[in-house]
Order: structure tokens, then sequence, then C-alpha cells
């Protein structure tokens, strides 16, 4: 097999790092085509449903892309805009953004691309577009806070694919995780507080995190676990009490059981008990997306204004905001470490003879 080289790569290079962001990806139109194409690579991905191949395959073809990819259409139609996508658009933005941050900080030391798991960007062209920048450092933030093999694991692998046809690797770090970064908080704090100066405050706050099949948490995902830590870091920042805050679970897909509580039987249940007011924010999603602007903006909303709730009020994701990008900058910056700090001056074989004999 002939591997992928190198072939703009000059001697005497700076070093140079390639800061690779990334997201889980989008149909690239909100068609039934475009859907099946987007939705076939997404649910063939092992890491995503963990059922025997062979019966997976004939589930996946025999009826759910003969099903969804229209039902799915038409969700995304409600929430596409002129820019495309929104999970697109906010993650351009968050890449341009930390683009322009390292640019004034660190001038051309570092390049910032972005690139999507499943669809368009692939994590593929990601790389190829740092590594003709002459990268040779490359650190990649998947933007989920919270790790989940779903997603996390799965954006590396899809990158060793990439790194196994290569024939000149460059240095890897892989931010696994920052659902307790301080800075993460801080910015999630900042945009609920926000929110609480123009629109005063709710009964509850439901922090909604998409959900995973309950058996992965029993096999061993950290990803329960580190929902409910951003959580409670969230909640103490801001000062709340613990029957003010309540941790659900949402985007169900498929029949078996998922991490409860589910957001939907959560804000009926708040309904019939009588609270009338409730805010709901996604710290899971780092950019909005169908499932928050659909799913939590309209769909949940209906569930509770239906039920008898009167007041409910949905606070976007963090997306591009200024406390976002920097939060993300610090945790970039964190994880370059050393890799940020400026070489030592070389000298020549000459000069360092000549400085070793004292003269
Ligand atoms: C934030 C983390 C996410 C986890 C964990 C996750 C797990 C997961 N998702 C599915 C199935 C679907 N998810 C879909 C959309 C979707 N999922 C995430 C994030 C996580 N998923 C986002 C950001 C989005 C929105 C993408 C967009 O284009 O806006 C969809 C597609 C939409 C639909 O047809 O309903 C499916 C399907 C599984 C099975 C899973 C864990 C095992
Ligand atoms: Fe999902
Ligand atoms: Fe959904």
């Amino acid at each position: 097999m002939a591997f992928k080289g190198s072939p703009q790569f000059k001697h005497g290079q700076s070093p140079k790092i390639g800061v690779l962001v990334t997201n889980l990806g989008t149909p690239d139109a909100p068609t039934p085509k475009a859907l099946r194409r987007y939705l076939k690579e997404f649910l063939s991905d092992p890491r995503v449903v963990e059922i025997p191949k062979p019966i997976w395959w004939l589930i996946l073809n025999g009826i759910i892309l003969n099903t969804r990819p229209k039902k799915s259409a038409h969700a995304y139609q409600s929430v596409w805009t002129e820019r495309g996508s929104p999970l697109m658009f906010h993650t351009q933005d968050q890449a341009q953004a930390l683009a322009a941050r390292f640019a004034a900080e660190h001038g051309d030391k570092v390049e910032v691309a972005f690139a999507m798991r499943y669809g368009n960007p692939g994590i593929s062209d990601g790389v190829q577009q740092l590594m003709d920048k002459g990268v040779d450092r490359l650190l990649v933030l998947p933007l989920y806070p919270q790790y989940c093999a779903s997603t996390s694991a799965s954006t590396l692998d899809k990158l060793s694919d990439d790194l196994r046809q290569r024939r000149w690797l460059p240095e890897l770090r892989f931010i696994s995780h920052y659902h307790d970064f301080g800075p993460y908080i801080e910015a999630l704090a900042q945009s609920i507080e926000q929110h609480w100066q123009s629109h005063g405050r709710a009964e509850k706050l439901v922090l909604s995190f998409h959900g995973i099949p309950k058996r992965n948490l029993l096999l061993g995902d950290p990803y329960f676990c580190e929902c409910h830590k951003t959580s409670r870091l969230l909640r103490e920042r801001l000062g709340l009490g613990e029957d003010e805050v309540l941790t659900t679970f949402q985007s169900r897909f498929g029949k078996a059981e998922w991490l409860k509580p589910y957001t939907d039987a959560t804000l009926k249940q708040l309904a019939k008990d009588g609270v009338k007011s409730v805010q709901l924010a996604c710290p899971g999603f780092s950019a909005d997306c169908l499932e928050t602007i659909e799913e939590i903006g309209v769909e949940n909303r209906g569930y509770f204004l239906e039920g008898g709730g009167e007041r409910y009020e949905y606070i976007a994701a963090l997306n591009a905001s200024e406390p976002h990008i920097d939060a993300l900058y610090q945790l970039l910056c964190t994880n370059m470490g050393d890799w940020l700090a400026k070489a030592p001056e070389a000298r020549s074989i000459g000069a360092a003879r000549a400085a070793a004999l004292g003269a």
C-alpha cells in the first residue's frame, strides 16, 4: 500500500501546531436523500449502535433507512437556515473565532481547522488541510464536554483511520473530555446568569443532556457520571439548591432503556405537579443543533405547556459566544503545554563550541 506523503515539507521549517476542532456532523441538506446518506454513515458506526452486525444490518437497511430519513428531513427543514444546518455554521464560527484568537496571541504558530465525524467536511479533510499548512503537531478537540464512547472514542477511531494511511505522522494530542474544566463551567454559568438578567428566574432549572443506552453505563462508560459532575459544578457555581436543578436525558433512539430521567417525561411530570415555570439548558451540546432547537425548543415546550405549565424558556447553547471561545482557547492552550513554550535558541555548533571554550 502507498502511504500519503508530505511533499510540501521544507527542511528547516519551524514547528507548527494544528488544532482540529470536531463535532458530530449533520446532513448536507434537509432532504430524505441527504438524510439517508448521513444516517447510514452515523448508524453504521459500531461505537453508536452496539448490536451484533448482521442483526443490525437487517434492521438498519430493512426498516430504519426506509422510514427515518423522511421523518428526520422534515425535522431538519424546521431548523435549516440560510447558512445551512445550525450545527455546521456554529462549528464554523467557533473554529474561525479560535483561529482569530490564536493569530492575535501567537502569530502564525497555530493553525485551526474544523471537521465533522460524519458527513462533510470529514476528519480526513480537516487533517489534510492542516498538514498542507505544514503542521507537525496536532491537537484534536472533539466538542463533546462529557466523554462518551459513541462520540469521543468514535472521533479518535476515525482520526486513526486517517493517520494509518499517512507516512509522516504529526505529534498527537487528543482532548477526551472537559466536563469539569473551570472556564467551561464559568461560561455556562455566565450564559444562565445573563438569561436571568433579562428574563428573571424560573422555579426549576432543567439541565438536559443527550442520552445513551443505559447498557453503555453498566458496561463502564463514564458519560452519565460526567454529565452529573457538570451539573453539580454548575449548580454550585450558580448558588442553587439541589431541589432547584434537575439533570435529565433527551434524544432517545430505539426501543431499549436509555439514561433516566428522560427530559420529556420529566417536563410532563413537572407540569402535572403544578410547576409553572422552567428554564432549560443543554450543557452537553457545545452548539445548537436539531436536538436543542427542535427537541428542546419546540417539542418539549409543547409537553410542558399542554400539561399546564405557563413559562418555558430555552437558554441557547454556548455556540461562538465570547466566554465559550475564551474557555476553549484556555482548554487548548492548557493541552498544548510545552508546544507553546518558546523553543531554546538554536546556536550554530561553532558558537556553541566557542562558548564552551570560554571564547
Ligand atoms: C452530545 C453528545 C451526543 C451523544 C452522546 C449522542 C449519542 C447518540 N446519538 C444517537 C442517535 C442520533 N443522534 C442524532 C443527532 C445528534 N446527536 C448529537 C449528539 C450526541 N449524540 C447531536 C449534536 C445531534 C444533532 C446533529 C445535527 O445535525 O443537528 C441523530 C440524527 C437526528 C435524527 O434523525 O433524529 C440520531 C439518529 C445515538 C444512537 C447515540 C448513542 C448511542
Ligand atoms: Fe445523537
Ligand atoms: Fe432528536
